[in-house]
């Protein structure tokens, strides 16, 4: 799919006007070589040939057209004639030209336009931006899109394309998720078949470029794509039949063999598909309804796979390779007495390698800073005396011995060779030393550091004080933020206004309906147990028919998105403190194996003393110990490379977050960003290296971004506090709220709601009742 927006941006065919033609015709002097064509575009470059035809055809009229002193009629017309014929021959060319580029370029615009609605049906946040949102105006994003000043149609087509998608940080930045339906044990996804069938390889082919040309699928692991295309099974449509209803909940994805089909969205056509195209693909991948109607053309062959066995096939490639890596550490002995969650964290930053027979794969005297495991095959380790020129053999080692601890030890350089002697090959896993020392001093320290003391839930225990609140009790004052769900407002209880409250309103309705069930939950649940002074409380909740409600402790000092937005960045200090608050936050629910899942300003919320808290649990999850999860969720500026391609994440991906935290406060803007989701993801797997880091953030800092926006999850630091950059900072200062805050605002009363945006009052009509019970534990 291409998304040259860029190039659009020219009004075309603005590089080679038509004027310079009538220029030319008028001139009666030789005329000048043709201008070398431009160096890029070709369809620009067709035009310019086609031009340059008319150009020399047109010269040469002109030169052999009578002048005034040799009036020869009859040699006139005839030169006349022909050339006339050869000009108006050219003129129908570019014609044709023009023509096939309008038509490359409707295509290419449609192509486009499906693109736009197909991120915009799945991703909210890449909606047109709404009236509302220039509220929020980020100082540091680009400027609002220019209008190119040609009125030509296609150009305007696209400026108004381009204003539909999203600008970095414009407005503030929405939380996206996909739960997969059912989330199985590994045993059960390992053990889990699916029928497979038989298909030539030309089908194969056309399944697998289906796939790799599907923005939404084509990071997918080739082991994946392979298994998927085994699964497809064929299904045949007759023409007018329709294959998809919008709004309907999707079970099937579909992959175009024969024929083609019309995609349209509220009995809009948007486009047709041909052969070698994915669709359905969003509805399965997204959890959401159907987003388009997709109805054949013509006859239609199609290859189906249904929802739960490309989600198990999604899911369980990170799985069965974590679940195997896992059993052969097991039967290492330096690992043998590691607790399983150890194991697992090990096994993911494992790599493979694979040697031939007669390969070194270790060499005596070299350095050395890999560990290895043998995986398959076998391997000679020999040693060479220093008074001898000849090997020694010592010991065969085969799958599940080890090797090369000597240099994790703290040794450099190694003491014997390893040589693959098998002739089937030798297959070893891998681990680095600085990830092996690094993730198990770590893991030692979590071990530790882990309690259990306090989930007692502090709902129930301390907060008599809201035992006999009601709903009716509380007075709706202003409106503090509006989320995802519905509004949050302040509130006060019996007209006491020395006190405040935040009041979060969810549609129950709306919950449903983007399966957030078990999201909303469990927000309740890691908010109402969690005791840190860096978390906003819980108080109580409340439902009826039409809402849920969280009664949280207020924060009056405003969103830290906001203080941003005013500021433009932040200085080195003034991040470090932010960022120490979080880490403290982190700190605590990390130490609970709870993730956070979605850091952002905007959901940092500055209490009356100028010290931030962690709102918004939305995505919070308590994960078992050493295991992941695989909901992808998130914002896009913030998610972690291991979320977008899906291989299961934990709460390393919670320490990446935090550097892209890091660099938004000290420079305004988020280090990975694009002009909509998909851009965004694709510079996040381009990874921090890639990015320029502005003059202004020191080297500390730019080392601890670094560090934590590791690629591989289990390299990131986790023990920040320790960080160079964090050198001198009062910690225990910060724990006991004696340290000054490098903002503090101004808040006049237990009502002044004057740090927040002002918002319309709700102009959406009640959302329906919901009274399945689903909510009976809220
Ligand atoms: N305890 C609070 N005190 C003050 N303001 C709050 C509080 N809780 C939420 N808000 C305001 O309301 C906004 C939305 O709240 P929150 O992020 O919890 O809602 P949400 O529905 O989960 O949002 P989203 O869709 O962005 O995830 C916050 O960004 C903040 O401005
Ligand atoms: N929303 C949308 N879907 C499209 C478009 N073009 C093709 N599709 C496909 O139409 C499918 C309808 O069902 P899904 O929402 O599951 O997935 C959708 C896409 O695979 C488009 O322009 N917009
Ligand atoms: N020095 C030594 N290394 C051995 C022997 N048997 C297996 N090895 C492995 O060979 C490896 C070579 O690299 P290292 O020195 O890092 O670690 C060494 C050991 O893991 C042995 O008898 N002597």
């Amino acid at each position: 799919m291409r998304l040259f927006f860029g190039q659009w941006c020219i009004p075309w065919p603005g590089r080679k006007k038509p004027t310079t033609i009538t220029g030319v015709a008028t001139t009666s002097s030789p005329s000048p070589p043709p201008p070398p064509p431009p160096e890029s575009d070709d369809d620009n470059d067709s035009i310019s040939s086609a031009i340059d035809v008319v150009l020399a055809v047109e010269d040469s009229m002109t030169r052999a057209l009578p002048s005034d002193d040799t009036p020869s009629a009859e040699m006139a017309t005839s030169v006349d004639a022909q050339d006339l014929k050869t000009l108006l021959e050219s003129k129908d060319k570019i014609i044709r030209n023009l023509e096939t580029l309008l038509q490359d370029r409707d295509s290419e615009i449609q192509e486009l336009r499906s693109h736009l609605d197909m991120f915009q049906s799945v991703f909210p946040f890449s909606n047109p931006v709404s009236p509302t949102a220039t509220l929020h105006h980020h100082p540091a994003s680009p400027p609002p899109f220019q209008q190119p000043p040609s009125q030509n149609l296609v150009a305007k087509s696209l400026t108004s394309l381009l204003d539909g998608i999203a600008r970095p940080r414009k407005q503030r930045a929405q939380g996206i998720s996909a739960e997969p339906q059912s989330l199985s044990t590994i045993q059960e996804l390992s053990q889990k078949k699916f029928p497979t069938y038989p298909k030539n390889d030309r089908s194969r082919e056309l399944i697998k470029g289906a796939i790799l040309d599907n923005d939404f699928m084509k990071n997918l692991e080739s082991t994946q794509i392979r298994e998927i295309v085994d699964c497809m099974y064929p299904v045949e449509y007759a023409a007018d039949s329709v294959i998809i209803k919008e709004g309907d909940v999707g079970s099937i994805v579909y992959v175009m063999e024969e024929g083609r089909v019309e995609v349209s969205r509220e009995n809009k056509y948007l486009s047709t598909m041909t052969s070698g195209k994915v669709f359905g693909e969003l509805a399965i991948l997204y959890n959401c309804k159907r987003t388009a109607t997709i109805k054949a053309a013509t006859d239609c062959k199609l290859w189906a796979i249904e929802r739960q066995c490309f989600q198990t096939i999604m899911m369980r490639t990170g799985l069965i390779r974590q679940t195997e890596y896992t059993d052969f550490l097991k039967s290492v002995p330096i690992f043998k007495d590691l607790p399983e969650e150890t194991l697992i964290k090990i096994s993911d930053v494992l790599y493979e390698t694979s040697y031939s027979a007669g390969d070194y794969i270790i060499r005596q005297g070299a350095r050395g800073d890999t560990f290895f495991i043998i995986n398959k095959g076998k391997v000679k380790v020999t040693i060479k005396q220093s008074n001898s020129t000849e090997e020694k053999y010592i010991r065969t080692l085969q799958k599940g011995d080890f090797f090369g601890e000597k240099a994790l030890q703290g040794e450099d350089l190694r003491t014997a060779n390893i040589i693959a002697c098998d002739p089937d090959g030798v297959s070893c896993l891998v681990i680095d030393r600085e990830t092996f020392n690094q993730l198990i001093s770590g893991l030692d320290e979590i071990r530790t550091r882990y309690k259990d003391d306090d989930v007692a839930g502090r709902i129930s225990s301390t907060n008599k004080e809201f035992q006999n609140l009601k709903l009716s009790d509380l007075q709706v004052l202003a409106t503090l933020g509006v989320g995802g769900f519905g509004r949050v407002e302040l509130v006060q209880v019996n007209n006491d206004t020395s006190k405040s409250y935040a009041l979060k309103q969810m549609k129950k309705s709306q919950i449903v309906e983007t399966r957030q069930q078990q999201h909303i939950m469990s927000e309740k649940e890691i908010m109402g147990e969690a005791n840190c002074d860096f978390i906003v409380k819980l108080y109580k909740t409340f439902k009826d028919q039409k809402y849920l409600y969280m009664l949280m402790e207020s924060c009056l000092g405003g969103e830290l998105w906001t203080i941003l937005r005013d500021k433009g960045h932040f200085d080195d200090s003034t991040t470090r403190f932010y960022t120490g608050c979080v880490v403290e936050a982190f700190d605590y629910l990390h130490s609970r194996n709870i993730i956070y899942r979605d850091l952002k300003p905007e959901n940092l919320l500055l209490d009356i003393t100028g010290y931030v808290k962690l709102v918004d649990f939305g995505f919070a999850k308590k994960l078992q110990n050493g295991r992941k999860t695989w909901t992808f969720c998130g914002t896009p500026e913030y998610v972690a490379p291991e979320v977008i391609l899906n291989r299961g994440h934990d709460i390393s991906a919670d320490y990446w977050s935090l550097g892209v935290l890091m660099f938004e406060l000290l420079t305004g803007t988020p280090p990975f960003t694009g002009a909509d989701p998909m851009k965004t993801y694709n510079i996040i797997l381009k990874g921090i290296d890639a990015i320029e880091f502005p003059r202004n953030i020191t080297r500390n800092a730019r080392v601890l971004i670094k560090k934590l926006c590791r690629d591989n999850p289990a390299e990131r630091l986790t023990e920040v506090q320790k960080h160079k950059w964090f050198d001198g900072f009062n910690w225990e200062g910060l724990r006991t709220r004696t340290l000054t805050p490098p903002i503090l605002p101004v808040v006049r009363s237990a009502i002044d709601t004057s740090n927040f945006d002002n918002y319309p009052p709700d102009a959406d009509s009640p959302p329906p009742d919901d009274n399945s019970g689903w909510d009976s534990n809220f």
